[in-house]
């Protein structure tokens, strides 16, 4: 790739998420990943070169020096910081507009700055290609996968049901999504019934959490809430894979069992230890409570079910260890967060020796490693405390790619590449990743409010229900074994 030389030509839309606009190279495994800022700041772009620049460097020291060491070098790619002509960057903002999912269209591209990430495309691995098809990959924000404990919450409602699921009611009734999706503690279960039943209710309503790509193209997603969803169109993808796998050249497969197949796969890709030892998970996990009272799968079957525990180097155990470094609420964070605040309207000069907008280098590190276990009331202390809180908010919101290669290759499978050998579903390479893992903003502790209104909400409709009820579920069907309830496909 010469920076000097870029043809927006040869870059297409990727995706998006709220904060930045990622496009891809037709030819390379490259993508790029752009700044995006409100559009009603286009006339005042915010993004000065300098302060761009900065930002996506930050990016990039977090996720090399932060996160990679808590969840794993094998999983993370951080990237590099690259300076791109103005010119190329205007033409690819015009070229990608179309494209561009409507609800994201609040925020423009930043063609001020001419700075971007760099990234290898995730979703397709050109060094691990096959020659028998294209890669399938599959990217899933998972979200948060605990209940806080109680000690650390003041509505009791926080410890029984999970605040993506509380999250999730607010989300349907304010219209953002038509009918709810999964629930995450299912998905963290380790339990493989709980987590085949997590991932098929994210099949079945994907709403940001779920992508499918194949050859590094989306083939399903939910663009809008609106948008139709072509699950037929899906297992066509599919299934010459499978059949492919399973020696089925003409043999019928019917389309559960194709869906059965691809959600093993799936769940064998994020249990997968990846060359790690591969020992259950610590006692943290397996202490805490793991299931939440608003999951659709059946409340007592998942709280006999026992877990199988998740394995300690698998993606899913890594994330959630993370996401538990810090099991305080946000409400406790509030008190600290202001007594920041107040230090720094009297000592403005001290927000960089407190790195409240980083730099996360080794001074960050030791500011973190150096912080005492009580309060001594100092700004010190509660600024520490804030960033470990705030790493484990990223945690909270990442995404894992999973992309699987056909290893169709006979040899390959006697080599060990196949991690389902002997098993019925069929041989791939799977090569798992995190992404976005961007530091949070000191001021998302402002958040409180909104997380006030998600749980207020719920236990508004929850109290006009008979005691013991959870809230209901929108757009579910309500039949009685509800984690027997098959998706209807049409034939295909
Ligand atoms: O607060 P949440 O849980 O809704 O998470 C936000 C995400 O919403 P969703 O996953 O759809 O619920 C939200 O995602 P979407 O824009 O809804 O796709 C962002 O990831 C946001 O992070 P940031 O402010 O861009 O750094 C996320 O915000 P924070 O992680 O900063 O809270
Ligand atoms: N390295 C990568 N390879 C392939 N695809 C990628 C890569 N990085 C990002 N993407 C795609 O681009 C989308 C948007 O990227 P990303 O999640 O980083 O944006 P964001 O604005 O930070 O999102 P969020 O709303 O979660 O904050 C992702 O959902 C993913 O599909």
């Amino acid at each position: 790739m010469q920076l000097d030389k870029m043809d927006e030509n040869e870059w297409k839309y990727h995706g998006e998420g709220n904060k930045n606009l990622v496009v891809a190279h037709v030819k390379l495994s490259r993508v790029l990943r752009l700044l995006k800022y409100p559009a009603k700041d286009s006339e005042n772009p915010p993004q000065m070169a300098e302060r761009a620049f900065r930002q996506i460097q930050n990016i990039v020291d977090f996720s090399s020096n932060v996160m990679s060491v808590l969840l794993g070098e094998k999983f993370v790619h951080s990237g590099e910081v690259v300076k791109l002509p103005l010119e190329f960057v205007r033409r690819l903002s015009i070229k990608v507009q179309d494209e561009r999912p409507g609800w994201r269209c609040d925020k423009v591209i930043d063609i001020y700055s001419g700075c971007a990430l760099a990234l290898p495309n995730l979703t397709y691995p050109i060094l691990h290609l096959s020659a028998h098809a294209p890669p399938l990959c599959v990217e899933i924000k998972p979200k948060w996968g605990f209940l806080p404990s109680s000690k650390h919450v003041s509505k009791d409602i926080k410890s029984r049901v999970c605040r993506f699921c509380m999250y999730q009611l607010y989300k349907v009734a304010t219209g953002k999504w038509r009918k709810r999706t999964y629930c995450p503690l299912d998905l963290f279960s380790g339990n493989k019934q709980r987590m085949h039943f997590a991932i098929r209710q994210l099949i079945e309503e994907p709403q940001n959490n779920l992508k499918i790509f194949k050859g590094g193209q989306c083939i399903y997603s939910r663009k809008d809430s609106d948008d139709s969803l072509d699950l037929n169109s899906l297992l066509h993808h599919l299934r010459p894979y499978f059949l492919q796998a399973n020696n089925r050249y003409s043999c019928h497969m019917t389309n559960k069992a194709l869906l059965n197949d691809f959600i093993q796969v799936l769940m064998n890709a994020l249990l997968s230890s990846h060359g790690g030892e591969g020992g259950v998970a610590n006692d943290r996990q397996a202490e805490r409570r793991n299931y939440c009272d608003a999951s659709l799968f059946n409340r007592e079957r998942s709280r006999h079910a026992g877990s199988q525990g998740l394995p300690s180097d698998c993606v899913l155990s890594r994330i959630l260890q993370t996401q538990m470094l810090d099991m305080r609420d946000i409400e406790d964070l509030y008190p600290l967060y202001h007594r920041v605040e107040q230090h720094l309207q009297d000592f403005p000069k001290q927000r960089g020796d407190l790195h409240i907008e980083g730099p996360y280098d080794k001074e960050f590190l030791e500011m973190l490693q150096k912080c005492p276990a009580e309060d001594d009331g100092s700004v010190e202390y509660a600024a520490t405390k804030i960033h470990q809180y705030l790493i484990t908010k990223t945690a909270k919101d990442c995404s894992i790619m999973v992309a699987l290669v056909p290893s169709g290759d006979k040899e390959e499978e006697d080599e060990g590449y196949s991690w389902l050998k002997g098993s019925r579903a069929p041989p791939f390479t799977s090569l798992v990743s995190i992404l976005d893992l961007d530091p949070k903003p000191f001021d998302s502790i402002l958040q409180l409010r909104l997380d006030q209104q998600i749980v207020s909400y719920y236990l508004k409709t929850c109290s006009a229900l008979p005691e013991g009820s959870v809230a209901p579920h929108p757009g579910i069907c309500p039949c009685p074994e509800r984690e027997d309830c098959t998706v209807l496909f049409h034939p295909v």
